[in-house]
């Protein structure tokens, strides 16, 4: 039964696990538990695992089964079917870059806790009328960045966000300065052609990195 507070309590839980939530877009089935590991054994247990590739549900599946440290959710949840098969397979949350009336619909009747995203002061507002108090900032430094996050503050004291969208490591503390963040989300640790050369090595020292981050 959806209930504002304890869905707030349930993303707070997610989101306090890491000050960093790796964006991923997994191309090849079987690099899904070996990047997770590495993630996972660098500090960032947290994973945003992105259905934008063929192979993307079959991964949630695979680090949910075998890695019982991982925290893996679902990113770019589009429609309510996205959102029903990937409680199916094991995810412990979902996350979307924006919202819709239909999505907002059947996350109250979703066993996993969703996440919205909102760009302005009036998606919040829908989110708020929905009960949701925390929300993906997306695209976030297109979207106004800092100072949009700031401005948010004020008139919504008791929201929280994921920043997510164009942060890398340099600009991540600045958002984990923020006492309306959460935690910040992004792709930078995870390098394309890292990925494709499939250099843990360089990913782990990336994770450890974005791992250590601290607000200042
Ligand atoms: O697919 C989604 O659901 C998204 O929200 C997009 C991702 O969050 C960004 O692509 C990550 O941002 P970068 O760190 O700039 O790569």
């Amino acid at each position: 039964m959806w209930n504002p507070d304890d869905h707030a309590c349930r993303v707070d839980d997610v989101f306090a696990r890491a000050p960093v939530l790796p964006v991923l877009a997994i191309e090849r089935l079987d690099d899904a538990v070996p990047l997770a590991r590495t993630l996972v054994e660098a500090g960032l247990p947290v994973l945003e695992v992105t259905l934008r590739t063929d192979c993307a549900i079959g991964a949630i599946a695979r680090i949910a089964r075998e890695l019982p440290d991982a925290v893996v959710g679902a990113g770019t949840v589009l429609t309510p079917e996205d959102l029903i098969a990937v409680g199916e397979v094991g995810a412990a949350f979902a996350i979307s870059p924006g919202a819709t009336e239909p999505l907002y619909a059947v996350a109250r009747e979703a066993s996993l806790p969703w996440i919205p995203a909102v760009a302005t002061a009036s998606e919040v507002m829908v989110g708020l009328d929905h009960g949701h108090r925390r929300f993906k900032f997306f695209p976030a430094e297109a979207a106004g960045g800092v100072a949009a996050l700031k401005g948010f503050a004020g008139p919504f004291p008791q929201v929280r966000f994921c920043p997510t969208g164009g942060i890398d490591a340099e600009r991540a503390p600045r958002y984990l300065a923020l006492s309306n963040v959460a935690t910040v989300g992004g792709s930078w640790m995870v390098p394309g052609d890292a990925l494709a050369a499939r250099d843990w090595v360089r990913i782990g020292n990336l994770a450890r990195e974005a791992a250590a981050l601290r607000g200042r």
